[in-house]
């Protein structure tokens, strides 16, 4: 898959672009403050996703205009194909000029995968950042597990409201058993498919890890499981046996705290360097690498499991990435279509083929627009 066609209009600061990249690497450079994110993010919404700054679509539209229109022409399934979206008052969405409902019906239809600084969250902060990751990971392949997960959600929501009267009416204690078998059922599941993802993922990140650092270090991921004494052998019979026991001797705890302290919802994703906690003991760089190669990896999957190659975005890699690793990113990460942006020009001489565009005050400026 490969965009041929970017337009613009009236997109945060960007009046009106249009730019023609190439089929390999795109270099997006300019000054802060020019239009490089946001040239990024219009081309992320075609995924079907949110803005991944957490923006409002109102916050998209250029200050003053009612909205915003962003449109590519890509070749995708063997044909030219183009898809348009319409930002603000009069909101909508086209794919090859037939009007869809929503902008989640372009789920699909343009495969990406985004790195910007936002997602150095996935190293840096608590495991939610990484449940979350794992959830869009998985639930965009698997419909099922975003059935199941949210069945566990609704399950675990009833459960803790019912701990919380436990504590008052000991004759509620028949009904908790009953929530603990809704746990118990799509619980299981979806650590069944945490499981497997993990094992899938850990695999290729420590791959394409070992190519940005030149082997200087090992990336490992493991599934850290919140069921005591989890092993990775586990099959679902056992994951449903284990988390019933987990949850029962828990139970006194819980009601005591009013909260379920044992399942889905307190999973993590151990990223290890060497063997060490790269939250703990990583540096920037490798902290940016750890991302860089899970996002790869996660392009990967996508590849493998959809049959369309996703468009990769890379929003301000560069900074805290050695030559090598820089050298890496830009000359050998595939065939596909990559846009990376940044701010110094001199990272041009690295890059052995592609495009760069120069980006001022929302327009391009210079390249080969
Ligand atoms: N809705 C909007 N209307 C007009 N301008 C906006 C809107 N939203 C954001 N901007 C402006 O867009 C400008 C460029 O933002 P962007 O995040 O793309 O910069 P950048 O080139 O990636 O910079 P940096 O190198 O600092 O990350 C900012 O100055 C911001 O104020």
């Amino acid at each position: 898959m490969r965009i041929k066609r970017i337009a613009l209009q009236n997109f945060r600061n960007i009046e009106q672009l249009e730019l023609r990249p190439g089929e390999g690497i795109n270099l997006i450079h300019g000054e802060n403050a020019q239009g490089k994110t946001n040239l990024i993010e219009a081309v992320w919404l075609f995924s079907g996703m949110k803005s991944f700054r957490g923006a409002r679509e109102s916050e998209m539209v250029r200050f003053g205009q009612e909205n915003a229109r962003l449109t590519v022409e890509f070749f995708s399934e063997g044909r030219d194909q183009s898809a348009s979206l319409t930002l603000g008052g009069k909101r909508g969405v086209w794919v090859n000029e037939i009007k869809r409902d929503a902008v989640s019906d372009l789920c699909g239809v343009l495969p990406a995968v985004v790195f910007s600084p936002v997602h150095l969250s996935l190293v840096k902060d608590g495991p939610s950042e990484r449940r979350r990751f794992l959830d869009t990971a998985i639930g965009q392949l698997l419909p099922s597990y975003n059935s199941a997960l949210s069945y566990y959600q609704k399950a675990l929501f009833q459960r803790n409201a019912l701990l919380r009267d436990v504590q008052y009416h000991s004759e509620l204690l028949d009904t908790l058993e009953i929530w603990d078998q809704n746990l118990v059922r799509a619980g299981a599941q979806v650590m069944l498919l945490r499981q497997r993802y993990i094992a899938r993922i850990g695999q290729a990140a420590k791959e394409v890890y070992e190519g940005i650092s030149k082997g200087r270090e090992e990336m490992n991921v493991f599934y850290q499981c919140s069921v005591e004494g989890y092993d990775p052998d586990w099959d679902l019979p056992k994951l449903r046996g284990e988390l019933e026991k987990a949850l029962r001797a828990h139970r006194a705890e819980d009601i005591r705290q009013g909260v379920t302290s044992v399942g889905i919802h307190r999973d993590d994703l151990a990223i290890t360097l060497g063997g060490l906690s790269a939250r703990l003991y990583g540096s920037q760089g490798q902290q940016r690498s750890c991302v860089l190669a899970l996002k790869l990896a996660e392009c990967g999957i996508i590849e493998e499991s959809m049959g369309k190659v996703p468009v990769i975005l890379l929003d301000d890699v560069m900074s805290e990435l050695d030559h090598s690793r820089r050298d890496y990113l830009l000359n050998r990460i595939g065939e596909r279509q990559v846009f990376i942006t940044c701010c110094e020009e001199d990272i041009f001489h690295v890059l052995q083929s592609g495009r760069s565009f120069l980006i001022e005050n929302g327009a391009i400026k210079g390249g080969e627009a």
